[in-house]
Protein backbone atom coordinates (compact mmCIF):
# COMPACT_ATOMS: atom_id res chain seq x y z
CA UNK A 1 0.00 0.00 0.00
CA UNK A 2 1.57 3.65 -0.91
CA UNK A 3 2.02 5.94 1.99
CA UNK A 4 0.03 8.87 0.20
CA UNK A 5 -2.69 8.56 -1.90
CA UNK A 6 -5.11 10.48 -3.88
CA UNK A 7 -8.32 8.90 -5.25
CA UNK A 8 -11.02 10.07 -7.46
CA UNK A 9 -10.88 13.61 -5.90
CA UNK A 10 -12.87 16.45 -6.74
CA UNK A 11 -13.16 19.83 -5.31
CA UNK A 12 -15.50 23.42 -6.30
CA UNK A 13 -15.48 26.57 -6.42
CA UNK A 14 -18.75 27.25 -4.22
CA UNK A 15 -20.86 25.41 -6.57
CA UNK A 16 -18.89 25.38 -9.40
CA UNK A 17 -15.88 22.43 -9.93
CA UNK A 18 -12.51 22.87 -10.68
CA UNK A 19 -11.58 19.73 -9.99
CA UNK A 20 -13.33 16.25 -11.34
CA UNK A 21 -11.51 13.28 -11.04
CA UNK A 22 -7.94 13.25 -9.57
CA UNK A 23 -6.28 9.60 -8.69
CA UNK A 24 -2.34 9.60 -7.98
CA UNK A 25 0.02 8.22 -5.11
CA UNK A 26 3.52 9.27 -3.71
CA UNK A 27 5.44 6.82 -2.26
CA UNK A 28 7.62 8.19 0.85
CA UNK A 29 10.62 10.01 -0.31
CA UNK A 30 9.71 10.60 -4.16
CA UNK A 31 9.71 13.46 -6.21
CA UNK A 32 6.24 13.84 -8.09
CA UNK A 33 5.50 15.86 -10.77
CA UNK A 34 2.65 17.13 -12.23
CA UNK A 35 2.77 18.84 -15.78
CA UNK A 36 -0.29 21.16 -16.72
CA UNK A 37 -1.21 24.39 -18.88
CA UNK A 38 -2.66 27.50 -17.58
CA UNK A 39 -6.06 27.19 -15.83
CA UNK A 40 -5.75 22.70 -15.97
CA UNK A 41 -6.18 22.59 -12.04
CA UNK A 42 -2.91 22.46 -10.31
CA UNK A 43 -3.34 25.15 -8.24
CA UNK A 44 -6.42 24.11 -7.22
CA UNK A 45 -5.13 20.79 -6.47
CA UNK A 46 -2.73 21.38 -3.79
CA UNK A 47 -5.07 23.85 -2.38
CA UNK A 48 -7.22 21.28 -2.04
CA UNK A 49 -4.65 19.09 -0.67
CA UNK A 50 -3.38 21.41 1.88
CA UNK A 51 -6.96 22.52 3.26
CA UNK A 52 -7.58 25.92 1.71
CA UNK A 53 -10.13 24.47 -0.86
CA UNK A 54 -13.50 22.76 -0.36
CA UNK A 55 -13.34 19.07 -1.08
CA UNK A 56 -16.48 17.56 -3.00
CA UNK A 57 -15.70 13.83 -3.51
CA UNK A 58 -13.28 11.64 -3.22
CA UNK A 59 -10.70 10.55 -0.75
CA UNK A 60 -6.76 11.92 0.26
CA UNK A 61 -4.79 9.63 2.53
CA UNK A 62 -1.59 10.38 3.92
CA UNK A 63 0.50 8.56 6.26
CA UNK A 64 -3.03 6.24 6.33
CA UNK A 65 -4.93 9.08 7.54
CA UNK A 66 -7.80 11.01 5.76
CA UNK A 67 -7.34 14.82 5.24
CA UNK A 68 -10.64 15.31 4.81
CA UNK A 69 -12.71 16.72 7.95
CA UNK A 70 -9.15 18.02 8.67
CA UNK A 71 -8.50 21.94 9.20
CA UNK A 72 -5.62 23.83 7.44
CA UNK A 73 -3.82 23.81 10.56
CA UNK A 74 -4.43 20.43 11.22
CA UNK A 75 -2.86 19.34 8.18
CA UNK A 76 0.07 21.02 8.51
CA UNK A 77 0.89 19.58 11.98
CA UNK A 78 0.60 15.92 10.64
CA UNK A 79 3.53 16.93 7.96
CA UNK A 80 2.45 18.56 4.91
CA UNK A 81 4.16 21.99 3.92
CA UNK A 82 2.70 24.43 0.62
CA UNK A 83 5.10 26.88 -0.85
CA UNK A 84 2.42 28.66 -2.81
CA UNK A 85 2.14 30.58 -6.41
CA UNK A 86 3.64 33.91 -5.78
CA UNK A 87 5.24 32.70 -2.85
CA UNK A 88 3.24 34.97 -0.74
CA UNK A 89 5.93 36.31 1.58
CA UNK A 90 5.46 39.37 3.57
CA UNK A 91 7.28 41.90 2.18
CA UNK A 92 8.06 44.56 4.82
CA UNK A 93 9.51 41.88 6.98
CA UNK A 94 13.44 40.68 7.12
CA UNK A 95 14.25 37.81 5.57
CA UNK A 96 14.81 36.38 9.71
CA UNK A 97 11.08 37.36 10.53
CA UNK A 98 10.09 36.04 7.61
CA UNK A 99 11.75 32.68 8.60
CA UNK A 100 10.48 32.94 12.11
CA UNK A 101 6.85 33.30 10.87
CA UNK A 102 7.15 29.81 9.33
CA UNK A 103 7.76 28.52 12.66
CA UNK A 104 5.61 30.70 14.92
CA UNK A 105 3.89 27.99 17.02
CA UNK A 106 6.19 25.44 17.08
CA UNK A 107 7.71 24.16 19.96
CA UNK A 108 11.16 24.34 19.19
CA UNK A 109 13.68 27.46 19.45
CA UNK A 110 13.28 29.34 16.10
CA UNK A 111 17.52 29.96 15.85
CA UNK A 112 18.49 26.70 15.60
CA UNK A 113 16.03 25.51 13.17
CA UNK A 114 16.90 29.02 10.90
CA UNK A 115 20.50 28.20 10.79
CA UNK A 116 20.25 24.89 10.17
CA UNK A 117 17.88 25.82 6.88
CA UNK A 118 20.47 28.31 6.10
CA UNK A 119 23.25 26.06 5.42
CA UNK A 120 20.86 24.66 3.04
CA UNK A 121 19.94 28.23 1.13
CA UNK A 122 23.01 29.98 1.98
CA UNK A 123 22.55 32.55 -0.28
CA UNK A 124 20.02 33.84 2.28
CA UNK A 125 22.28 34.10 4.70
CA UNK A 126 23.79 37.68 3.83
CA UNK A 127 20.51 38.82 3.33
CA UNK A 128 18.74 37.85 6.52
CA UNK A 129 18.50 41.73 7.63
CA UNK A 130 16.76 42.64 4.01
CA UNK A 131 12.89 43.31 3.47
CA UNK A 132 11.57 40.21 1.63
CA UNK A 133 10.28 42.77 -1.14
CA UNK A 134 13.21 44.48 -1.80
CA UNK A 135 14.57 40.48 -2.61
CA UNK A 136 14.73 39.71 -6.44
CA UNK A 137 11.99 36.73 -7.58
CA UNK A 138 14.28 33.73 -7.27
CA UNK A 139 15.66 35.10 -4.10
CA UNK A 140 11.97 35.50 -2.46
CA UNK A 141 11.62 31.51 -3.90
CA UNK A 142 14.36 30.35 -1.73
CA UNK A 143 13.41 32.20 0.69
CA UNK A 144 9.74 30.54 0.74
CA UNK A 145 11.24 27.19 -0.10
CA UNK A 146 13.26 27.94 3.21
CA UNK A 147 10.35 29.12 5.21
CA UNK A 148 8.65 25.91 4.70
CA UNK A 149 11.01 23.85 5.57
CA UNK A 150 11.73 25.56 8.80
CA UNK A 151 8.58 24.00 9.92
CA UNK A 152 9.86 20.74 8.50
CA UNK A 153 7.21 19.06 6.73
CA UNK A 154 7.02 15.35 5.37
CA UNK A 155 5.10 16.13 2.36
CA UNK A 156 6.06 19.55 0.74
CA UNK A 157 4.26 20.97 -1.86
CA UNK A 158 5.17 22.84 -4.57
CA UNK A 159 3.47 25.34 -6.85
CA UNK A 160 5.32 26.58 -9.81
CA UNK A 161 8.34 27.36 -7.96
CA UNK A 162 9.50 28.24 -10.96
CA UNK A 163 7.39 31.22 -12.54
CA UNK A 164 8.31 34.49 -12.90
CA UNK A 165 12.31 33.57 -12.46
CA UNK A 166 15.46 33.83 -14.42
CA UNK A 167 16.66 30.61 -15.59
CA UNK A 168 20.26 30.78 -13.89
CA UNK A 169 17.99 31.06 -10.77
CA UNK A 170 15.53 28.32 -11.68
CA UNK A 171 18.86 26.22 -12.13
CA UNK A 172 19.75 27.05 -8.37
CA UNK A 173 16.60 26.44 -6.99
CA UNK A 174 16.69 22.88 -9.10
CA UNK A 175 20.31 22.42 -7.76
CA UNK A 176 19.00 23.34 -4.13
CA UNK A 177 16.19 20.80 -4.28
CA UNK A 178 18.14 18.20 -5.28
CA UNK A 179 20.61 18.64 -2.57
CA UNK A 180 17.44 18.11 -0.11
CA UNK A 181 16.00 15.19 -1.49
CA UNK A 182 19.78 13.87 -1.07
CA UNK A 183 19.97 14.93 1.94
CA UNK A 184 16.66 14.44 3.93
CA UNK A 185 13.87 12.08 3.22
CA UNK A 186 11.37 14.54 2.43
CA UNK A 187 8.77 14.14 0.05
CA UNK A 188 7.92 16.80 -2.80
CA UNK A 189 4.64 16.89 -4.99
CA UNK A 190 5.27 19.81 -6.98
CA UNK A 191 2.94 21.50 -10.25
CA UNK A 192 4.97 22.76 -13.19
CA UNK A 193 4.59 24.05 -16.48
CA UNK A 194 8.02 24.43 -17.02
CA UNK A 195 8.79 20.93 -18.44
CA UNK A 196 12.17 20.48 -18.08
CA UNK A 197 12.64 21.73 -14.10
CA UNK A 198 9.98 18.90 -13.77
CA UNK A 199 11.65 16.35 -15.59
CA UNK A 200 14.80 17.01 -14.09
CA UNK A 201 13.80 16.97 -10.64
CA UNK A 202 10.96 14.29 -10.82
CA UNK A 203 11.02 10.50 -10.24
CA UNK A 204 7.82 10.37 -11.57
CA UNK A 205 5.14 12.74 -13.58
CA UNK A 206 1.53 13.20 -13.72
CA UNK A 207 -0.21 15.11 -16.33
CA UNK A 208 -3.61 16.79 -15.31
CA UNK A 209 -6.04 18.51 -17.96
CA UNK A 210 -9.10 20.06 -17.40
CA UNK A 211 -9.79 19.12 -13.53
CA UNK A 212 -8.87 15.47 -14.85
CA UNK A 213 -5.43 13.61 -12.88
CA UNK A 214 -5.58 10.47 -14.26
CA UNK A 215 -2.42 9.39 -16.41
CA UNK A 216 1.34 9.57 -15.60
CA UNK A 217 3.94 10.19 -18.47
CA UNK A 218 6.05 7.90 -18.78
CA UNK A 219 9.31 9.38 -18.22
CA UNK A 220 10.78 8.21 -21.83
CA UNK A 221 8.08 10.03 -22.83
CA UNK A 222 8.94 13.10 -21.38
CA UNK A 223 11.59 14.00 -23.70
CA UNK A 224 9.18 14.10 -26.80
CA UNK A 225 7.65 17.03 -27.16
CA UNK A 226 4.66 15.77 -29.35
CA UNK A 227 3.52 13.35 -26.71
CA UNK A 228 3.96 15.43 -23.54
CA UNK A 229 1.59 17.74 -25.77
CA UNK A 230 -0.43 15.64 -26.17
CA UNK A 231 -0.93 14.44 -22.60
CA UNK A 232 -1.31 18.70 -21.06
CA UNK A 233 -1.48 20.90 -23.67
CA UNK A 234 2.42 22.28 -22.64
CA UNK A 235 4.31 22.88 -25.23
CA UNK A 236 7.46 21.17 -25.15
N1 LIG B 1 -11.12 31.50 -6.55
C1 LIG B 1 -11.67 30.92 -7.63
N2 LIG B 1 -12.99 31.01 -7.85
C2 LIG B 1 -13.57 30.42 -8.92
N3 LIG B 1 -12.89 29.71 -9.85
C3 LIG B 1 -11.57 29.59 -9.68
C4 LIG B 1 -10.88 30.19 -8.57
N4 LIG B 1 -9.56 29.90 -8.67
C5 LIG B 1 -9.42 29.16 -9.80
N5 LIG B 1 -10.62 28.98 -10.40
C6 LIG B 1 -10.88 28.23 -11.64
O1 LIG B 1 -10.52 26.87 -11.42
C7 LIG B 1 -9.87 26.34 -12.59
C8 LIG B 1 -8.48 25.82 -12.20
O2 LIG B 1 -7.69 26.92 -11.79
P1 LIG B 1 -6.23 26.73 -11.16
O3 LIG B 1 -5.79 28.04 -10.61
O4 LIG B 1 -6.23 25.57 -10.25
O5 LIG B 1 -5.38 26.35 -12.46
P2 LIG B 1 -3.81 26.24 -12.67
O6 LIG B 1 -3.59 24.99 -13.46
O7 LIG B 1 -3.10 26.36 -11.37
O8 LIG B 1 -3.50 27.51 -13.58
P3 LIG B 1 -2.23 28.50 -13.60
O9 LIG B 1 -1.10 27.72 -14.19
O10 LIG B 1 -2.70 29.62 -14.49
O11 LIG B 1 -1.98 28.95 -12.20
C9 LIG B 1 -9.83 27.46 -13.61
O12 LIG B 1 -10.94 27.30 -14.47
C10 LIG B 1 -9.99 28.71 -12.77
O13 LIG B 1 -10.62 29.75 -13.50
Amino acid sequence: MSLRDVSNLKAAYGMVPALHQVDFNVQPGEVVGILGHDGMGKTTLLRAITGFVKVTGGEMLFDGQSLRGLLVNARARAGLGLVPQGRMIFPTLAVRENLESGIAGGKEPMEPIVEEMLALFQRLTRLLDRAGGALSGGEQQLLALTRCLCRRPKLMLLDEPTEGIQPSNIDEISDTLKQLTKTSDITIVQVEQDLDFITGLSDRVYAISGGVLDRQIPKEQLTESRAVSEFTGVAA
